[in-house]
């Protein structure tokens, strides 16, 4: 009976028109004969619907795109097709969306098996050589258990606040650092030092000494070296590493074995300090007024040394260039908006005054800081299309049936500059984001799905809420006390993808010191 219900429900939801447009989740193999067929979705014909050989046909030297230029060959296909299409990529088939309902759809869809996107190299990697895969790659049951225990130390409010203090430290010595110079000659080799010397706080509880340094530290070396690699596996059209052991692959190996031990080394340290904490009955108590990621997990029944690793290495590679990248755009978008620059500063001023320490009370406050966040966020969107995710359910979206399995990828780096959802999207405008902004400029509100650049759900990013703070402490206290601006003749910063968006050409940032906190 309640099959029939069910039957009947869904019957009524196809027929719907308002639900007809966006989503019904269908039975597998269940196709409604109102939905039109994945086949007819539109897209690029003929030749380019040929394994590899079609998506080649994209790229130079048939045309004078390069592989980064990807985001522009799909805005294209929007203008052509219309807000959802069909391409060719590699062996299967991608559907990309241009719609922040049909993304919003996509998104809140049930998850069962938590599907990902399997990475040859890292498939290969983890079979010949054993070392788990990370929490990015994993699926199913193995990812719930790792993702389980660290998103309670890791998006928690409360848990995530207790960290501010460590950021706030290692800002203040970057700021020091900073204070001896006028210019940051590379200013992402400067802030991804600052971020690593975060994150280790985070996963290895102790600080590398590497802010101000002129070189990365060994670890974050091996970590570009790995996804430099990687980036060659994935454009090379065969994967004759997955049969032999390539040089590439030898290399690839031979990194992550490496970045490997510096992992376990660092961790064996910290348990050496848990052991003892442990023998004098001090574990609790420390745990209880200094809250500590690593320390946290290594007492924790639900983890093994092995997990403990493997999310150790998983944060780290994704925690540095991440925020790097995001706090350059916010910095190069107030050093080119010297305006919003001063707003920022007034805001800093009124809520934090002379105050040198930050608090979450005054980082509540900061509502221009958090739109000005966004705004640089959007403007220039982390990642090089948007969220991905392959259908666990067979699902009809804008009126075409999307088959289980296939792979979904949300495109809001072309929606965020999609003027119907953001007007004058080209234009850095911060007060977009304010809420008592009574203006057409804050349109985008209305389309929250369009603009999700930690992405969304149980498989959003984890460490969203610890970057998000260290890019508010990391503004406010740049700003409290320098004025940035970028050098003559410098309008914009081009992109590459890599695989976060990064500046494509070293950038220098400009900085004269504030004479007074409160001037
Ligand atoms: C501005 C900084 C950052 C941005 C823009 C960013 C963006 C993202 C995005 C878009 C995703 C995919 C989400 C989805 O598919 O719904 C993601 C996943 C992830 N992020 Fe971040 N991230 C940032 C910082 C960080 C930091 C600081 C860490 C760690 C300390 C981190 C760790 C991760 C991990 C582990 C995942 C995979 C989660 C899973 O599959 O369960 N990210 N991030």
């Amino acid at each position: 009976m309640f099959a029939r219900i069910g039957r009947h429900f869904r019957r009524l939801a196809i027929n719907c028109p308002k639900l007809y447009s966006s989503t019904v989740v269908k039975e597998s193999g269940a196709v409604s004969d109102r939905s039109k067929s994945f086949r007819e979705i539109p897209g690029p014909k003929g030749m380019y619907n040929i394994p590899y050989f079609g998506t080649a046909l994209h790229f130079k030297p048939f045309t004078n795109y390069e592989l980064n230029d990807l985001p522009e060959i799909l805005t294209n296909m929007r203008e052509q097709y219309g807000d959802i299409v069909k391409m060719r990529i590699g062996r299967d088939y991608v559907v990309y969306i241009f719609d922040p309902d049909y993304t919003k759809t996509v998104l809140q869809l049930p998850y069962k098996e938590f599907f990902a996107y399997q990475l040859d190299l890292f498939e290969v990697l983890t079979k010949r050589t054993g070392i788990p895969k990370s929490l990015t790659l994993m699926e199913g049951k193995e990812w719930m258990e790792l993702r389980k225990p660290a998103q309670e130390k890791m998006l928690r409010p409360a848990v995530v606040a207790s960290y501010g203090p460590l950021i706030e430290q290692v800002t203040d010595d970057f700021i020091d650092i900073l204070k001896q110079k006028k210019t940051i000659d590379d200013l992402q080799m400067t802030l991804s030092n600052y971020t690593t010397e975060s994150v280790a706080m985070l996963c290895f509880n102790r600080r590398l000494g590497n802010i101000g340094s002129e070189e990365s530290p060994e670890i974050v070396r091996c970590i570009t070296e790995f996804f430099t690699l990687f980036q060659k596996s994935l454009i090379m059209p065969f994967k004759t590493f997955k049969y032999f052991r390539t040089p590439l692959y030898k290399q690839a190996e031979a990194v992550r074995l490496h970045m490997q031990s510096i992992v376990e080394k660092e961790l064996k340290a910290q348990l050496d300090v848990l052991n003892q904490l442990k023998k004098e009955n001090q574990l609790d108590d420390y745990l209880q007024k200094d809250p500590n990621f690593m320390y946290s997990m290594l007492a924790d029944p639900r983890m093994t040394l092995g997990k403990i690793t493997s999310i150790v290495t998983t944060l780290f590679s994704a925690g540095i260039d991440s925020t790097a990248n995001s706090l350059l755009f916010a910095l190069t978008d107030l050093a080119l908006h010297q305006e919003k620059q001063q707003k920022l500063y007034h805001e800093i001023q009124t809520v934090v005054g002379d105050s040198t320490h930050l608090t979450k009370e005054h980082l509540a406050q900061m509502s221009y800081l958090k739109a000005c966040i966004k705004e640089s966020q959007r403007r220039t969107f982390p990642i090089m299309t948007g969220p991905a995710r392959f259908m666990e359910w067979d699902t009809v979206i804008g009126g075409y049936t999307i088959p289980r399995k296939t792979f979904v990828s949300l495109d809001m780096a072309a929606m965020v500059m999609d003027e119907r959802f953001f007007p004058k999207a080209k234009e850095y405008i911060p007060e977009r984001w304010l809420r008592n902004v009574n203006d057409d400029i804050t349109k985008g509100q209305e389309f929250p799905f369009a603009f999700k650049p930690f992405g969304f759900g149980p498989r959003g990013c984890i460490g969203q809420r610890f970057a998000e703070m260290e890019m508010q402490i990391g503004i406010t206290k740049i700003i409290q006390n320098f004025e940035i601006s970028m050098p003559p003749g410098v309008s914009e910063i081009k992109t590459i993808c890599r695989p976060f968006t990064s500046p494509a050409q070293k950038v220098t940032l400009q900085m004269q010191e504030r004479k007074t906190i409160a001037e």
